[in-house]
């Protein structure tokens, strides 16, 4: 006999959330098909219940867990606070305020937290808020297609108040919220972790207690952040409000901030929304999750598409892996021993003599859940008295799988080659308790017996754990020999002449009834007890007749709905409550546990993402240099058959001692390389810039976003797509790069152009690099482009010391031709070389060969790409007629003033007539000049 399955906490669809459904209730409702059988196994609808269950168990609302919010002010000319709330970690973070700061900090914060929810006070400076502008991120494309896309985030200018300091830090203080018995909120400094044990220390509950405490984890003195803190908060509790009735103990759980941490842009390489996109770093995507329509960001789901971020964010297994990946991508580093530790571990991992480990590693790896939100399910099942029911039968089993594993990740660790002094093994071996985590599954496996949950569908407690429970549950075991006996009592009271069928059953929450067959004639049971003891009908189906007797009766009494009172009974819900305590208190253990697993598997992430894309390890140096040999693009390469790839040298100012460079140099051998050295010796210096001219189509923008893609890789720390790569630390990437259109229908491309390259000029350092793509092309008048590319180019080099490196790409020659950028030793030119046939027919055919070639190309070959494109003959040789003329400083106006056969008699003829007419005045025309003009 198998029990069936009503699992604990099943609540009917229509019962909402937070409300218990009475059991006599339940009775008048049964949701089973009875069948006639002697066996207790009625319920048909089991598995359907079972699913309903977990559905409409109240676990928390996913959509919540994935929300960030954001508060940003800017205050007394500068000074920019920020704290934004993870709802996954149940985490509010602070910034130290950035004096001087300017919109630009705001935009790096923007990436930097990707936030589902950005709130602003409503006096805050028009710029911050062009700066805020959520729609940035939508591509033209989709628009044009008119497809709905949704912004960025939500973007809220709240009242000044909710900003105030003297009210934030009220709010602040009192954030204890989720404590029974005092506080539990742990305060954490970046770098710096509170343990449960140091909180302990300082059980002050007053309000000056906790704002010391405060205080002392917290800089209160940001006091633009504190204020940002206090309107991230009144938010929560806003939203708090909007979900849950005024006094409701679940609101608790909702938004709980459970820690607080300082962070800071410090040691963060700057990189906006619009060079992730335009270098197809990472895709906005559609992210239907937050109240309203959902707004578009980075997410960590698996739906990336064509992205490098994509490439890598597939391989990793778990959700706190995904996540962390992200934020690799969003917040790339310039701490050159964080990125160090990185390359070191994906080369350990990389060793051919682990990838057993590796394998093994990856195997374990997919059987960890981010354990962080189980623990919230966990909680929310505890302090909700209503939905105590509400810990699923996933929650332990993703807990057991997650223990099992983690050991099992610790035991692999213990054996990877060479990675003995690898931090990430280092703080698994350190921080997963072997013996906590042991302990906790054995706790976990002694009160639930997973077989039987699995057979059951439910949770079940295991034997042995409570006596009444082992009672019932004995009770309930045995029952089916107690039907068979109890039947065989009715059938002896029943005539035996004709012989009669009877059966016994028992349905949960309706009980025990005798079963008797249809009399069709009568419409009633082929017998219905005696008179003297008649037989009580409660339903019959077509067939069968279902009783209830004394014997029934006597049954109901003494065992009651047994079923029932198992699955339901507080009893065993009371045990999987304690066990949940249990497991809470091991929170600290387990969450460590967690990110851990999310650490290795990203690390693992970039590991495999280097084996499968064939990636080289970066030499990450305090040099301001970009040195690459046989780089490559990484997506591009994927898209055409044979990819060709190329070597890069720039030098920022003041860029690396010319003994490094003469050592490095040495082991270069190709004639660029001699060439870079020989300009880098005679000037101690190199180039910073690097103009590439030459045709459409050669692979100019290409090349330029190859160049910054690896610089970028590099910074988050993962292998990069070259043979060998020497990357100097670099602060910014800084781009005008045209695959990026208009992000804004009231921006005109070419403004948006403008200010892409103002921002580069104002905020570039000799630490950034600058890639210019095609500037200027936007222009009405050409002339006016080239001006501007000119003085664009020429400001970035006349920065000196201070100069950036720079990838610029541009079509207007007129520049170099008429010497408007002097030549220099910091600037270099380059273009892609492509092999020129005359054919037979006077035509000309190009074949691109992408070969990186140093000096200018000769021409653009507009006109030959025009005519491969398909671009009519005649207008070809016209366009190439001009082109000869401009070049010969010719009058391009007159020379369209030429007219084709015939035409200039004409429009002399016409001329003649006008001058006849004007001369005619106001007298009437005379009759022989009208003739003369008709018979024209
Ligand atoms: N190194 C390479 N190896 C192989 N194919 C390449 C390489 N670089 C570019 N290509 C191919 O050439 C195409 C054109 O490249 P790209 O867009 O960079 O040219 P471009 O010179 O910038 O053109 P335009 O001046 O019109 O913007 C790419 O889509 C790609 O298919």
């Amino acid at each position: 006999m198998s029990v069936p399955a009503t699992p604990a906490g099943y609540r009917p669809s229509n019962v909402p959330p937070g409300l218990h459904i009475n059991r006599s209730e339940r009775r008048r409702s049964p949701s089973h098909t009875p069948q006639a059988s002697n066996s207790c196994q009625p319920n048909t609808t089991a598995g359907d219940s079972n699913d309903r269950a977990e559905h409409f168990n109240p676990g928390p609302d996913t959509d919540d867990l994935d929300e960030v919010v954001m508060a940003v002010d800017m205050k007394d000319r500068g000074t920019v606070g920020c704290s934004y709330y993870v709802a996954r970690a149940e985490k509010l973070y602070f910034m130290e305020d950035v004096k001087s700061g300017s919109v630009d900090v705001i935009a790096t914060l923007k990436t930097f937290v990707n936030p589902t929810v950005v709130l602003v006070p409503v006096r805050i400076d028009e710029k911050v808020v062009e700066r805020l502008d959520p729609n940035e991120g939508r591509l033209d494309s989709a628009e044009d297609s008119g497809d709905h896309v949704p912004p960025a985030y939500l973007l809220e200018e709240r009242p000044s108040g909710e900003f105030g300091y003297d009210s934030s830090k009220a709010r602040l203080v009192n954030l204890n919220i989720g404590a029974d018995d005092g506080p539990d909120v742990a305060f954490i400094a970046a770098g710096d972790v509170l343990t449960a044990e140091k909180f302990e220390e300082t059980p002050e509950t007053n309000t000056q207690g906790n704002l010391l405490r405060l205080a002392a984890w917290v800089n209160l003195d940001s006091k633009v952040t504190v204020g940002c803190a206090g309107a991230v908060l009144s938010y929560l509790q806003r939203r708090r409000s909007a979900r849950f009735l005024p006094g409701d103990e679940a609101a608790h759980e909702m938004f709980r901030v459970s820690t607080v941490e300082m962070f800071s842009l410090k040691n963060t390489m700057f990189i906006n929304i619009d060079t992730l996109l335009s270098l197809q770093i990472m895709e906005s995507e559609s992210h239907p999750q937050v109240h309203n329509q959902g707004p578009t960001r980075f997410n960590s789901g698996s739906k990336e598409g064509f992205s490098i971020y994509g490439l890598f964010h597939f391989f990793a297994r778990t959700p706190q892996g995904r996540f962390l990946i992200r934020q690799y991508f969003l917040r790339p580093s310039t701490n050159i021993d964080v990125l160090n530790e990185r390359l070191k571990t994906i080369s350990v991992f990389l060793r051919p003599d682990n990838s057993d480990s590796v394998e093994l590693l990856i195997k374990n790896l997919k059987s960890i859940k981010n354990i962080r939100t189980i623990l919230i399910k966990l909680r929310k099942g505890v302090s909700n008295s209503s939905s105590r029911g509400g810990i699923t039968r996933n929650v332990w089993e993703t807990l057991r799988k997650f223990l099992f594993h983690s050991l099992k990740i610790r035991d692999t660790m213990q054996e990877v080659l060479g990675g003995e002094d690898m931090s990430i093994r280092n703080k698994i071996l350190g921080r997963f308790e072997n013996a906590g985590l042991t302990e906790l599954g054995r706790k976990i496996s002694a009160v639930i017996d997973f077989e039987a949950s699995d057979e059951q569908s439910r949770t079940v407690v295991m034997r042995g754990i409570d006596a009444e429970l082992d009672n019932m549950k004995r009770t309930y075991d045995g029952l089916e020999s107690l039907l068979a006996q109890v039947n065989e009592h009715i059938a002896q009271r029943v005539p035996a002449n004709p012989p009669i069928e009877t059966n016994v059953v028992y349905y949960p929450q309706v009980g025990f009834l005798v079963v008797v067959p249809l009399d069709e004639e009568t419409g009633d049971g082929v017998y219905s007890g005696n008179p003297r003891d008649p037989w009580e009908r409660v339903f019959s189906t077509e067939n069968m007749v279902y009783y209830s007797t004394s014997e029934t009766a006597e049954m109901n009494h003494q065992f009651g709905d047994i079923f029932g009172l198992i699955t339901d009974l507080d009893k065993e819900i009371e045990i999987l409550h304690e066990l949940a305590q249990v497991v809470l208190e091991y929170e600290g253990l387990l969450t460590i546990t967690s990110d851990l697993c999310g650490e290795l598997d990203s690390l693992l992430a970039l590991a495999q993402g280097a084996k499968a894309h064939n990636l080289c390890k970066p030499h990450m140096t305090d040099d301001n240099v970009i040195e690459i040999k046989g780089g490559r693009h990484l997506l591009q390469e994927l898209t055409v058959p044979s990819y060709v790839a190329n070597d890069t040298f720039l030098i920022g100012g003041e860029g690396q001692s010319t003994l490094d460079l003469n050592q490095e140099n040495v082991r270069q051998t190709t004639s660029t390389r001699i060439q870079w050295r020989d300009k880098a010796r005679e000037t101690e210096d190199g180039p910073s810039m690097l103009i590439m001219t030459g045709p459409n189509y050669s692979g100019k923008s290409v090349y330029l976003k190859q160049v910054a893609l690896v610089v970028f890789l590099a910074h988050i720390g993962s292998f990069v797509p070259a043979k060998k790569a020497k990357i100097g630390i670099t602060d910014k990437i800084l781009t005008r790069v045209s695959t990026r259109e208009s992000v804004s229908k009231a921006q005109s491309t070419f403004m948006l152009d403008l200010q892409q390259v103002s921002f580069a000029l104002s905020t570039a350092t000799r630490r950034s690099l600058v890639v210019i793509d095609e500037f200027g092309k936007g222009t009405e008048a050409a002339v006016d482009g080239a001006g501007l590319v000119c003085g664009v180019f020429e400001s970035l080099l006349r920065l000196g010391k201070e100069r950036p490196k720079v990838l610029g790409a541009t079509h207007f020659h007129e520049i170099f031709e008429n010497g408007f950028l002097a030549p220099r030793p910091s600037l270099s030119f380059g273009h892609m070389e492509v092999h020129v046939h005359h054919e037979a027919n006077s035509q000309t055919q190009l074949t691109y060969l992408y070969n990186l070639k140093d000096g200018r190309s000769i021409s653009s070959f507009g006109t030959t790409c025009a005519s491969m494109n398909g671009v009519a003959r005649e207008i070809i040789i016209r366009a190439e007629e001009l082109i000869r003329l401009a070049s010969r400083g010719e009058d391009l106006v007159a020379a369209c003033a030429i007219m084709p056969d015939g035409e200039a008699d004409e429009l002399q003829d016409a001329e003649r007539i006008g001058r006849q007419f004007l001369q005619a005045g106001n007298m009437d025309m005379p009759r022989e000049l009208l003739d003369e003009v008709l018979t024209l």
